[in-house]
């Protein structure tokens, strides 16, 4: 029989011993008594490194120490447990991403077939998301698609659910998980034939649920440490080979996996269900009497394992299925040891009387689960041979674990302590002292009051403004509305409408700001109706080159944008000119159809549209102003155009400046409808010609003009829209709409003061782990309650150049992220658009994007407003503006932040608050004191 323990950890895991190495790994499987070994970690590529140096392959997928290390270490095993050691690249992925409306938290296990294998997997998880950081990463990846990408790379891998119970981590736990294995893996469930218990759990526990029927059980230790390997471990027929095990593990006839070895599950830290902060520990029944809220807090309980398996079971406590594979239950040695020395099962004591035992009888399983227990009470007494007896038959005391708290397994009874005492040779006074487990008065707590959830109050209805907006015909309309009203959704349901009154879906047009809300318009449009994906939607930018090429009878050539700063900054330096603010005011000239570029930038101007001619090129600023140049010189072409279209819409209104104005004025001429929308508090722009001026011209430019107003907020609670519209009234406009927040009050901002730019970014992590509600089992175990997924949550800066510390202390915690705006460094993935991972980017880039949670950083002086090394600093207004954007991007949480030193374009020191953070509301922000981690150690030792 062959024991196998497929799932442990390297030292490059977090919170793992320093000696878990190929070496150590080797030792300590023969002590125990395992002939096929999982590395864990392979997906760590210096652990993969290291295993590529020390292992050897046997030809057949399976991987064995080196010769010459085998050979020199041999002297530390003892004599009985010297045996061969196989081991096969395993590793755990862990995923978290929002699916179903819910954050889910999944671990799996992964047997690559070999290192070819496992290094094409690492390739592509490398391009994804973090794997660097720890052996166990942390990746915004679907389950599914996980499988899917390991499919791809290796069609024989191996993909295990790892401990499939656990609330907070895995396939079914009561906190994250999936109701069938089918909701998680969709398409590709039948590559899933193996599923692994968990401590917490035994295979009779998982016999209560048919649908588990045709997956094979297994169990492995997920050790920290060599002295925990095969605390739970799997009993093969098998060869130790990599197609042994696969066959083994998904062949129908069940040959090759004989059986399991086990904890009994009470021991499992999740076992039933509690609140280890209370004290509180409960049975399955108990809990659903109390109708799953702790009796002292009042807080849900959290919910264990066998709860759970009882609400998913479908057969009673106690089925044996036909032919159902043999499990031992099994107490680790150090344990059992202690308790018969009653001592601590890590004493000197307890440890020398193991080794004495691995000595004379052999490996650690072997005396657990087969030695003759007259050869035990040889070498150890007859109180050890007594307990390694009961703990066969299952004679235990059993206290189950309960919210991360670890259970307890007895074999005897405080009075049969008593009456051994003094008897076996291993016996010693010292009775150990369990922490007692109180168990609360069973009171009923009075029910939480219900929360308002955003997609009840949704539905698919509009209010009576969106109303107005969407059935408005005739006029040119206008819609003015604050954050969150909901623009996109009157925007969608307008062009829809049309559309079902008979509008030729192709006659209609969407004008977006950027190429990516036109993909997510296009997105809502088709899943509006089914004609309505026919509607055009496109930015100014490709409306403009589409006109203008076809008005060249040519495709156009734009010259990049590295060439062009290239081009600018040699016509600058000819003209001793500054390269920055050239480039500035060429763009800002080429936003109107006829600039009158004055006297100081007129010779670099000149230089520079030769240059462009000469190239046959233009250049990005020139498309829309191009367009509009060439529907002025041909009255064929504005004839066209001007009957191209029967009704227009246009988002993100105080974003369109005089050029895009002009074009749109020939896209009308023909008597196409026009809508706009859009938040001259929003204009963040002006340095491209946008102006709020220009929307409130609107009356102006499309005479007979109808205004309607959207004032209700969706988005951010009562708290964070009172901040933001704070902050605007400094700046006061007789329009501007007064807002009301329809999510609620929610929770006030948060303000916090950090020492630097790092402090800073650490802060945000800690934060984020929080609003995750933990990224591992010791976070969560510390209590954060958050359900955010990653890509719930932003953290928006001014400058990209904030980017860096962000990104490192994120990395450092694991947290999947990307940077948006920055050139991938490998290539992209297939399944990058799919990743679902905490946004860091600027604030313009965050315009009409919303997330759960937003971090503003950098709210300092210098930064917020923008004031560039050597340049004119940049516009107080709009500024105001912008930090109002990002502001408003929160739907729950949001966090404002500041370093109180910091070193940007070379110069450091201290910087103040941001002048704008005077103009929101005293008492609007919650200040957090941030204790530095130097002094919150100092506290914790005097506590
Ligand atoms: N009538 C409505 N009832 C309920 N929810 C709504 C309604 N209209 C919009 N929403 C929701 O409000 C949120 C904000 O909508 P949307 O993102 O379209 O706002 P916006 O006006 O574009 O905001 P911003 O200008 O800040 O980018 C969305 O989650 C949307 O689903």
């Amino acid at each position: 029989m062959l024991i196998a323990d497929l799932h442990i950890h390297s030292s490059y895991s977090r919170a793992t011993a320093k000696t878990l190495n190929p070496e150590n790994l080797w030792l300590a499987a023969q002590r125990k008594g395992i002939g096929l070994l999982g590395t864990g970690d392979f997906t760590h590529p210096v652990w993969l490194q290291e295993l590529e140096q020390k292992l050897v392959e046997t030809g057949d997928g399976a991987y064995e120490l080196n010769p010459e290390s085998a050979r020199a270490l041999a002297a530390e095993v003892p004599g009985p447990c010297r045996a061969p050691v196989r081991f096969l690249l395993s590793g755990e992925i862990s995923t978290i991403y929002k699916r179903h409306g819910v954050t889910r938290k999944v671990h799996s296990l992964i047997l690559a077939p070999d290192f070819a294998a496992a290094r094409r997997i690492n390739a592509r998880l490398d391009r994804l998301g973090n794997i660097t950081s720890d052996g166990r990463p942390i990746l915004g990846l679907d389950t599914r698609d996980l499988l899917e990408l390991c499919l791809d790379e290796a069609p024989e891998v191996i993909f295990i659910p790892a401990h499939i119970w656990t609330p907070w981590f895995s396939l079914f736990g009561s906190k994250s998980g999936f109701d069938a294995l089918e909701e998680c893996f969709d398409d590709l469930s039948g590559h899933i034939h193996a599923l692994e218990t968990g401590l917490s759990s035994d295979p009779a526990m998982n016999w209560r649920l048919s649908a588990l029927d045709r997956y094979k059980l297994v169990s492995n230790s997920d050790a920290h440490s060599p002295a925990k390997l095969a605390r739970e471990a799997n009993l093969l027929t098998c060869e130790p080979t990599y197609p042994a095990l696969a066959h083994a593990l998904s062949s129908p006839g069940g040959e090759g996996l004989a059986g399991t070895l086990e904890f009994f599950p009470h021991e499992g830290k999740y076992h039933l269900d509690g609140h280890r902060k209370c004290g509180v520990r409960l049975e399955p029944s108990e809990t659903r009497e109390l109708g799953g809220l702790c009796p002292v807090c009042g807080k849900p309980l959290t919910v264990g394992v066998l709860s759970r398996v009882e609400d998913l079971a479908d057969r009673p406590e106690g089925y044996l299925p036909p032919n159902a594979p043999n499990f031992e239950s099994i107490v680790p040695l150090n344990e059992v040891v202690g308790e018969v020395m009653q001592r601590g099962p890590a004493t000197k004591g307890v440890t020398q009387a193991v080794e004495q035992l691995l000595a004379e009888v052999g490996p650690e399983l072997f005396i657990l689960r087969q030695a003759p227990l007259e050869e035990l009470e040889r070498v150890g007494g007859p109180v050890l041979s007594e307990a390694v007896r009961r703990m066969r038959a299952g004679e235990v005391v059993l206290e189950g674990g309960f919210d991360g708290e670890f259970g307890v397994v007895k074999l005897f009874t405080p009075q049969e302590r008593e009456q051994l005492k003094g008897q076996g040779s291993l016996w010693r006074e010292a009775p150990s002292t369990r922490r007692q487990l109180k168990k609360k008065a069973l009171t009923k707590p009075e029910p939480a009051p219900p929360l308002l959830s955003l997609a009840e109050s949704t539905g698919d209805r509009l209010n009576p403004e969106q109303q107005q907006a969407v059935a408005h015909r005739g006029a040119p309309l206008i819609v003015r509305a604050g954050p969150g009203a909901g623009k996109t959704r009157v925007l969608v349901a307008r062009a829809a409408g049309l559309v079902e009154e008979g509008a030729a879906p192709g006659r209609v047009l969407m004008i977006t700001f950027t190429r990516k809300a036109a993909e997510e318009m296009a997105g809502r449009l088709a899943g509006e109706h089914p004609a309505a994906a026919l509607v055009k939607v496109s930015t100014f930018h490709a409306l403009g080159r589409e006109i203008l090429a076809q008005a060249l009878g040519r495709e156009l050539v734009i010259l990049g944008e590295t060439e062009r700063a290239a081009l600018i900054k040699e016509l600058a330096a000819r003209f001793e000119l500054r390269p920055s603010w050239a480039e500035l005011t060429l763009t800002r000239l080429k936003q109107q159809v006829h600039p009158e570029p004055e006297a100081e930038i007129a010779p670099l101007w000149q230089a520079y549209e030769s240059a462009l001619a000469e190239r046959g090129a233009l250049d990005l600023d020139d498309l829309v102003r191009r367009a509009a140049l060439a529907l002025e010189e041909s009255a064929d072409l504005a004839h066209t155009w001007g009957a191209r279209f029967d009704h227009v819409l246009v988002d993100e209104y105080q974003d369109s400046n005089q050029a895009q104005v002009s074009l749109l004025k020939f896209l009308l001429a023909g008597g196409a409808s026009l809508a706009a929308i859009g938040d001259p508090d929003q204009a963040i722009y002006g340095f491209r010609g946008a102006s709020r001026e220009g929307f409130l011209r609107f009356a102006q430019d499309f005479p007979g003009a109808m205004g309607i107003g959207l004032t209700r907020n969706y988005r951010n609670g009562e708290a964070i829209l009172q901040a933001a519209q704070g902050l605007l009234a400094s700046d006061p406009d007789p329009g501007r709409l007064s807002l009301s927040a329809q999510a609620g009050p929610g929770v006030k901002p948060v303000w916090a003061e950090l020492t630097s730019p790092k402090a800073e970014a650490a802060w945000v992590a800690a934060k984020i782990v929080e609003l995750t509600g933990g990224l591992d089992s010791r976070q969560v175990e510390r209590g954060d309650a958050g359900e955010l997924a990653p890509r719930d949550i932003a953290v928006l800066y001014r400058l990209h150049a904030q980017a860096a510390p962000l990104a490192q202390a994120l990395a450092q915690a694991g947290i999947p992220f990307q940077v948006a705006g920055q050139e991938p460094l490998a290539e992209t993935d297939p399944l990058d658009f799919k990743a679902q991972r905490v946004s860091l980017m600027s604030m313009h880039a965050a315009k009409g994007l919303e997330f759960a949670a937003v971090f503003v950083v950098g709210v300092e002086e210098g930064l917020l407003p923008y004031q560039p090394p050597n340049g004119e600093p940049a516009d107080l207004g709009e500024e105001r503006r912008l930090l109002y954007v990002a502001m408003t991007r929160a739907g729950q949480s949001l966090f404002l932040s500041r370093a109180k030193a910091r070193s940007l374009f070379g110069v450091g020191g201290p910087r103040a608050a941001s002048p704008l953070l005077g103009d929101i509301p005293t008492g609007a922000l919650r200040t957090e004191r941030v204790v530095s981690r130097r002094r919150a150690r100092q506290i914790d030792l005097f506590a």
